[in-house]
């Protein structure tokens, strides 16, 4: 298959980034090598999409220091982007929508002959020394290939499908059934079980790629802050301009644990409550 007959892959990675991880940036590159390591899908770009505030989870502190720290993690990547669209909302937004947001822009993009990979991350001139993703960026221009987005997750997201009121089966079908998901395994996680248990996932098994770390890694947000209240070092867990971001304003403590400690997650307020 020749460069240009591959699929382009975006992929999209929606969370709370509280903060962003190392294994958070890990995630895109190991997604992007089992993509490509197929032979049939070029990955164009990666999206972070932070969640907003009114997600309401324990602990989230404000969007904008969470964003932040996203655009310092990625500030030398030369494909991963970070996008403000749903943490700008006013209410949560179902992660189906922000897909279908993020795949609209793609297509228009597409649409205008805008250059897709380039034209969001602002990032065009040290992209274009990228040999892969300009050929890409002029196959656009002839329209022959519609790009594809994934939702890019780790197994425990795959596996909160099943927590009930949380998400809406609809929503589901759409996100495996239209788009599809890159899915990286966590310690104790099985995907492919789950796939299997689930008719859903099952239906669209073609559609969800599971990608194994091998190197079992449980760096997560909730580690990372409980080390910040001891006021234990959290280096080489995150990427240094993060941890300097979150030193200079003491962002973690026991204080901002305990934000939305009596509040209900948005997802099962609204769900339960239009049953
Ligand atoms: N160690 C990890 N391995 C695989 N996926 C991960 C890992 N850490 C985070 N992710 C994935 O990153 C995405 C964003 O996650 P999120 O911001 O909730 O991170 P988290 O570290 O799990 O957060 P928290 O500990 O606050 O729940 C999710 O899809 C999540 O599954
Ligand atoms: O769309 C839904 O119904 C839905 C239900 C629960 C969670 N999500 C999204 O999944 C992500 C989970 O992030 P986290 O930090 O709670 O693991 C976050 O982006 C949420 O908006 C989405």
């Amino acid at each position: 298959m020749t460069l240009q007959e591959k699929t382009k892959v975006v992929l999209l990675a929606c969370g709370s980034f509280n903060p962003i991880t190392n294994m958070h940036l890990r995630m895109f590159e190991l997604a992007r090598d089992h993509l490509e390591d197929t032979g049939r899908y070029r990955v164009v770009k990666g999206i972070i999409s932070p969640v907003g505030d009114s997600y309401k989870k324990k602990g989230l502190i404000e969007a904008r220091h969470r964003l932040e720290m996203a655009r310092l993690a990625t500030q030398n990547s030369d494909w991963i982007t970070v996008d403000d669209w749903e943490s700008q909302q006013p209410e949560w937004v179902e992660t189906a929508k922000v897909v279908r947001h993020h795949h609209a822009e793609l297509i228009s993009s597409e649409n205008n002959n805008d250059d897709v990979d380039t034209v969001r991350c602002g990032k065009r001139r040290k992209l274009e020394k990228n040999k892969n993703i300009c050929q890409s960026s002029s196959y656009n221009k002839t329209g022959a290939d519609s790009p594809n987005l994934n939702l890019l997750c780790g197994a425990d997201v795959l596996e909160s499908f099943s927590v009930p009121n949380l998400w809406k089966p609809e929503d589901i079908e759409e996100i495996v059934g239209r788009y599809g998901v890159a899915c990286i395994t966590r310690c104790g996680s099985d995907p492919e079980k789950f796939i299997n248990q689930s008719d859903v996932l099952y239906k669209h098994r073609k559609n969800i790629h599971v990608i194994r770390e091998w190197v079992t890694n449980e760096i997560s947000a909730t580690h990372v802050r409980r080390a910040l209240r001891r006021r234990q070092s959290v280096r080489y867990l995150l990427p240094d301009p993060v941890v300097s971001y979150i030193d200079e304003r003491s962002l973690y403590s026991a204080e901002s644990e305990q934000k939305n400690a009596d509040v209900i997650l948005a997802p099962l307020q609204r769900y339960t409550s239009t049953n």
